[in-house]
């Protein structure tokens, strides 16, 4: 089993039959090796979200298939899916959605405690990922007390706590400044790079996509190389 994620013939409509209705995915196909990073560029309401939820196992195509580390996952019953996207999958936003009453160190540790991991060993992974992305002197702080490009990191650390196969990431700097956007797409980058993670990652920044080791653009539809 080589490929991460395989998307097969993906079709999505909103509100079908309506006056309203919109067809955003319209046939998307997309390969994904162990290993590799993708970019995906695509313009606002290109359908860049509804793709990554479908990736994500957040929601179902029209018709199609998702095939997750050679499973395929399209009929699959809720357990199943939710079990998947706990094990297999890390998830990062363009907001960071940390838990605001726990530390830095208790968002990363808290993922791992529900999939079974001893507490000691959680929070050792916690820490461990927290020095990677420079962040060791902020283990006890509280959200509110980190500014938005650390908040961004931790909500990184959190996405790979539990060591998924997969990262999925909708704008992971699209709320931050150009400057902290650049040093904590780093931080993200050395962290995926060091784990040996593959990823697939939306973002409008196409300096930043062009640092991946592809780049997608999501346009009528449909997934080309750019
Ligand atoms: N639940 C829904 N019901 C109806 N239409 C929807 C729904 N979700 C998304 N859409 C529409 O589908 C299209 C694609 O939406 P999507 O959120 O996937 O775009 P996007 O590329 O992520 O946009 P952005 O970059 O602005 O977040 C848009 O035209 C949107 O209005």
């Amino acid at each position: 089993m080589n490929d991460v994620l395989k998307l097969e013939q993906l079709e999505k409509s909103y509100n079908p039959g309506k006056p309203n209705a919109i067809a955003v995915l319209k046939g998307v196909n997309l390969t994904i090796p162990c290993g590799q990073v993708v970019a995906l560029v695509a313009p606002s309401g290109a359908g860049k979200s509804t793709l990554l939820h479908i990736a994500g196992l957040l929601d179902t195509p029209d018709s199609g298939r998702v095939i997750l580390q050679g499973q395929d996952m399209t009929g699959a019953k809720d357990a199943a899916r939710t079990a998947a996207r706990r094990e297999a999958l890390g998830f990062v936003y363009q907001f960071h959605h940390l838990l605001p009453e726990f530390t830095a160190l208790e968002n990363i540790t808290l993922p791992q405690l529900a999939n079974g991991t001893s507490r000691k060993a959680a929070e050792a992974r916690a820490r461990d990922l927290l020095a990677r992305v420079g962040l060791t002197e902020r283990a006890g702080h509280r959200p509110s007390a980190l500014s938005g490009g650390e908040q961004q990191r931790v909500a990184f650390c959190r996405a790979l706590a539990n060591a998924p196969a997969l990262l999925l990431a909708d704008e992971p700097t699209g709320n931050l400044d150009p400057g902290t956007s650049e040093t904590v797409f780093s931080a993200l980058m050395e962290l995926v790079r060091a784990t040996g993670l593959s990823a697939l990652i939306a973002t409008h920044n196409l300096e930043l996509a062009a640092r991946m080791d592809r780049v997608l653009r999501l346009t009528d539809g449909q997934l080309v190389e750019a």
